[in-house]
């Protein structure tokens, strides 16, 4: 399948007064048409980091070290602010955990909708006027004409995060990034914004990157995985890979200890004895090497590579004894 977004070998590093950390440390993931991607992992992990780098969304603190991002084949992080404006909103749309982050709290809702049309589709006003009162009916705002008027502040938080769903929806984007848009809501409020989205990748054709903390979100919306820990990426693989049987132990840590596609899924990430190293000070070797119940020597010595989609010295090893033991017993059958 042709990829829609390539991201390859991302590294993204900070300058702070305290010296400079990498957040981002080589992050290679794709994305196909329609396609649903989870990114999940601890706060600090790197998530938004690597979603505001790819939407060229970061801030003068922040700098795009290597590696290359590929939306349809073309290179983002080399587009000019020309292309950049006509790529975002039409093609590329982010929503934020804080809708008021994408919204501005000083222009009215019914120009914030107009205006995204007009400049990328080239609508005329009255025509934009239609489809902004449009949008809003069908992202539930009720008596969407008159809110046109309204200013974001009158919008509750459930309400803010369906306007900036209809502005995302509003050019059928071809991806929609997606960072912890539901974790500010209430449970009902979350199953609609959920709802939105499932509605913008089945009719629209979408593709979703979706960062949550909610393990049960992404297992029910997304087709695979991303784990991310201290700015890699530690595992990946399908839902049912991820959460039928997890390799890694940082993963298996998130799940719980006995993963289950039937039982129930933790909704929150549990909380896994230690913390993160602090991005300046990691130590050499693997950076969950401190907290894992595995760790061996060659763990705190060498940083393992993403290899079969888990970064994980004695993943790796567990999977490569059992295919040769696999091998084995197939030649000892066949014979
Ligand atoms: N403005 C900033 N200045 C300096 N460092 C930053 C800044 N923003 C992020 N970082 C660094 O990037 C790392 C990754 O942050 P990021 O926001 O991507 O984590 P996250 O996985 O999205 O976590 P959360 O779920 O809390 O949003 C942080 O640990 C921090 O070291």
């Amino acid at each position: 399948m042709d990829a829609l977004l390539d991201v390859d070998d991302l590294v993204v590093r900070f300058a702070t007064p305290n010296g400079d950390h990498t957040a981002v440390r080589g992050v290679s993931f794709s994305v196909a048409a329609g396609e649903r991607l989870g990114i999940v992992g601890e706060s600090g992990s790197g998530k938004s980091v690597t979603a505001q780098a790819l939407m060229r969304l970061l801030g003068p603190a922040a700098t795009v070290e290597a590696g290359a991002v590929r939306f349809e084949g073309r290179d983002v992080l080399g587009f000019s602010k020309d292309e950049l404006r006509r790529w975002r909103g039409a093609q590329a749309a982010m929503v934020f955990q804080d809708p008021l982050s994408s919204l501005n709290p000083l222009v009215r809702i019914g120009r914030q909708v107009t205006e995204t049309l007009r400049e990328h589709l080239g609508t005329d006003r009255r025509t934009a006027v239609a489809r902004a009162v449009e949008l809003l009916s069908e992202v539930g705002i009720p008596d969407a004409p008159a809110r046109l008027r309204d200013y974001p502040m009158t919008f509750s938080g459930g309400m803010r995060q369906r306007v900036a769903i209809a502005i995302a929806a509003s050019c059928s984007p071809k991806l929609l990034i997606a960072d912890e848009p539901t974790t500010a809501l209430d449970v009902t409020v979350q199953a609609q914004v959920l709802d939105l989205m499932d509605r913008m990748t089945s009719e629209l054709g979408t593709a979703v990157i979706l960062i949550s903390h909610d393990l049960g979100v992404v297992s029910t919306f997304c087709d695979r995985v991303l784990v991310m820990y201290a700015g890699r990426v530690v595992e990946s693989g399908t839902i049912e890979e991820i959460v039928g049987a997890p390799r890694h132990p940082y993963t298996r840590a998130l799940l719980g200890s006995i993963p289950s596609m039937t039982g129930p899924l933790p909704r929150r990430l549990p909380s896994i004895p230690g913390s993160p190293p602090q991005a300046g000070t990691r130590p050499p070797g693997c950076s969950f090497a401190s907290r894992c119940p595995l760790a061996e020597d060659v763990c705190h010595e060498a940083d393992p590579p993403l290899t079969g989609g888990v970064a994980c010295h004695v993943a790796t090893r567990e999977i490569a004894t059992r295919d040769t033991r696999e091998i084995a017993t197939r030649e000892e059958n066949g014979r």
